[in-house]
């Protein structure tokens, strides 16, 4: 029985038998209910309540030579089946290779405003500024981190920003930098005079860059009525479409953030600042386009993936929410770079489904088939009568909430 048709407990005892997962894993993916009330009062202010979201796992992604089984936080039907069918496509040619040039995070020190004069005495004293970041969070630079370099951007006429890029090692590094710039501020302040409007860290962090490429064979994109180069051909058009307008930009980065939040929730990464870098990113150059692109090479359909990916493997959230140290062992992951490859690898696997897709049968067929338990839930059918009145939904002319109730009633009057 294929992995997805079985039972949440065998899937568990599947990942046992495999050596996913050891008996202690298996035994708090079985009973976890999310974070107790007290752990989540630690956490936000005016807690209430807790808030669950479900998380599954896409199998067989391969990545840079490993296979991951990768955990995903998604409430959205169809995104972790695509997940894993963009996976076991790139899986035929290799999987997926990842390359990473530099993994730090850049932060802002707002001079404003600022003459050309006071400008150069601060680049002048570029070298203490750094001994003054760093000397704000000592054990970053016992940890082999620590100031990679400070540069200055002339924003307009009386702006600069003094930008701080630190190795922040395996976390995200938001708070530890913050540290830093607010020291960096305080002594431009006091000792040279100059106007500060704010520090704060840039999610735009095109120092932690993650590029993922993979190929499928052409030959196995085929489908019924459509040859595999047509299928290829329509993946790289619709890819094209991407990059040219950004109604459809949006959509296509939607899809594929569908994969790549999931697995930065599940890892329990800040997923606002995966977005936010990610989407401004995708405007780089001035128009907003898809992150990924798609061409034919040879017999092979070649796709790429860049995105800034500054997520950490310790600190923030990460101890504290009760999945994301599990998480991060099931994936089979020892620290941020090797996760930020296998979310990017994710990325570039549920693009390429979701294309495929499109290009094919369309969104609908797909979806919609998952989205039938959901309607079903949604219609008030309870655990045990969410599958026939799915399964009955699947055969209806119509797949919507007025016919999943209209399938719950007659189902409930026998
Ligand atoms: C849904 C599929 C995968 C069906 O795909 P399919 O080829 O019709 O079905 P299949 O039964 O031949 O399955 C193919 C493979 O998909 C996986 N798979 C299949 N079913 C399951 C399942 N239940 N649970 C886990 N994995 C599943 C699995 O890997 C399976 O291989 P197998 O293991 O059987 O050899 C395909 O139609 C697909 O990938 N669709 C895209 C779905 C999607 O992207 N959903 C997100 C919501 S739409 C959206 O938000 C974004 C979008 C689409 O607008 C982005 C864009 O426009 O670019
Ligand atoms: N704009 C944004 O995105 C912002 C995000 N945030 C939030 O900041 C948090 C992330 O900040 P971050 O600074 O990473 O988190 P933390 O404040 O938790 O700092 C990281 C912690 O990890 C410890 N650590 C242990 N081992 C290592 C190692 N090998 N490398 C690096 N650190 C290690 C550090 O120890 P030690 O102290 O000894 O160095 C430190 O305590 C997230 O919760 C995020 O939501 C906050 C502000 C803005």
């Amino acid at each position: 029985m294929k992995f997805y048709q079985q039972t949440r407990l065998q899937r568990i005892a599947t990942l046992v038998a495999e050596g996913q997962l050891t008996a202690q894993e298996a035994a708090f993916f079985k009973t976890n209910t999310g974070l107790t009330q007290e752990a989540a009062d630690q956490l936000i202010e005016n807690q209430l309540t807790t808030f669950a979201l479900p998380e599954g796992v896409a199998r067989g992604v391969q990545v840079d030579g490993h296979v991951h089984t990768v955990p995903m936080v998604t409430e959205e039907p169809s995104v972790i089946a695509a997940a894993s069918h963009g996976a076991k496509l790139l899986a035929l040619a290799g999987g997926v290779q990842t390359t990473i040039q530099q993994r730090a995070m850049v932060g802002q020190v707002i001079l404003q405003p600022i003459t050309p004069a006071q400008l150069a005495q601060v680049q002048a004293a570029t070298a203490q500024l750094a001994q003054v970041a760093n000397a704000a969070h000592p054990s970053i630079v016992a940890r082999g981190g620590g100031v990679d370099r400070i540069r200055y951007r002339q924003l307009d006429v009386q702006t600069v920003s003094l930008d701080l890029i630190v190795d922040v090692q395996e976390a995200m590094g938001a708070n530890m930098l913050n540290s830093m710039l607010e020291a960096v501020a305080a002594v431009l302040r006091q000792q040279f005079d100059v106007t500060v409007l704010m520090s704060i860290l840039s999610n735009y962090a095109t120092t932690s860059l993650v590029t993922a490429t993979g190929q499928v064979p052409v030959a196995s994109l085929a489908r019924t009525g459509q040859t595999g180069a047509q299928v290829a051909a329509g993946i790289v058009n619709a890819s094209h479409i991407a990059q040219i307008d950004p109604y459809r930009a949006a959509t296509h980065n939607k899809g594929l953030m569908n994969g790549i939040d999931a697995v930065v929730m599940a890892s329990g990464n800040d997923w606002r600042a995966i977005e936010s870098g990610a989407q401004a990113y995708a405007a780089r150059d001035g128009q907003y386009r898809g992150l990924s692109t798609w061409h034919i090479r040879g017999e092979q359909l070649v796709g790429s993936l860049t995105l800034p990916l500054p997520v950490g493997y310790v600190g923030g959230a990460i101890r504290v929410l009760p999945a994301a140290q599990p998480n991060l062992a099931l994936m089979g992951v020892h620290s941020a770079k090797a996760l930020a490859s296998v979310i990017a690898a994710v990325g570039l696997g549920q693009n390429l489904a979701a294309l495929h897709a499109l290009v094919t049968s369309g969104i609908q067929k797909g979806h919609m088939a998952l989205q039938a338990k959901s309607l079903a839930a949604t219609a008030g059918a309870t655990p045990e009568e969410v599958p026939l009145v799915a399964a009955q939904l699947q055969q209806a002319p119509r797949m919507d909430l007025a016919t999943a109730a209209a399938l719950l009633q007659e189902l409930r009057q026998g």
